[in-house]
C-alpha cells in the first residue's frame, strides 16, 4: 500500500535518511523530508518536532526519524499527545510496535543498524497492521 510519509533526522541519521528517502519515493510513497539536509551537527528536536506535528494533524500516514541511538528523536516525539513513537533496532522489534503498540513513527537508531536493517525496520513498520483487540484498550490507556 502506497503511504504518505514524514522523515525527518539529525547528522547521525542524515545518510540513512536520503537513502530511505529514495528508497520509498522510487517504491511508489509519498514522502516530506523535514531535513536535516547535510552532515552540519544539529539538535534532534528541531527536526523531530516538525515530524511529529505534521504526523499529529494527520497530515501523514506515518514517520520516520533517525538519529545516533534514536533515543533523542523518540523522547522528543512522544512529547507530542497524539504520537507513539517507537525505537526500534530490527524488523521484529518494529512488527510489534505496529501490532500491538499501533506506533505512528518509527524511530531508527542509525549508528547501530546496518543500511539493510533500517530498510528491513521500515518496510516492516509501513506494511504491518495494528492487531487491536486486547491491545486497543491498553494503547488508549497511554495518554494522560
Ligand atoms: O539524541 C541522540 C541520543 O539520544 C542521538 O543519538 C544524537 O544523534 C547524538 O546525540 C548526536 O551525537 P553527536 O556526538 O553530537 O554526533
Amino acid at each position: 500500500m502506497k503511504q504518505t510519509l514524514a522523515i525527518g533526522s539529525d547528522h547521525a541519521g542524515y545518510e540513512f535518511k536520503e537513502v530511505l528517502k529514495k528508497w520509498l519515493s522510487d517504491n511508489g510513497h509519498i514522502v516530506k523530508d523535514f531535513g536535516t539536509h547535510s552532515l552540519d551537527s544539529v539538535d534532534y528536536p528541531d527536526f523531530a518536532h516538525p515530524v511529529a506535528s505534521a504526523v499529529e494533524k494527520q497530515e501523514f500516514d506515518l514517520g520516520i526519524l533517525l538519529c545516533g541511538s534514536a533515543n533523542g528523536v523518540a523522547i522528543t516525539a512522544n512529547k507530542h499527545q497524539g504520537i507513539r513513537a517507537a525505537l526500534c533496532w530490527t524488523d521484529e522489534i518494529a512488527s510489534l510496535a505496529r501490532q500491538h503498540n499501533n506506533a505512528n513513527i518509527v524511530c531508527i537508531p542509525a549508528r547501530f543498524v546496518s543500511e539493510d536493517m533500517a530498510k528491513k525496520i521500515t518496510e516492516t513498520f509501513l506494511s504491518i497492521p495494528f492487531e487491536g483487540g486486547r491491545h486497543e484498550k491498553r494503547v488508549d490507556k497511554i495518554s494522560c
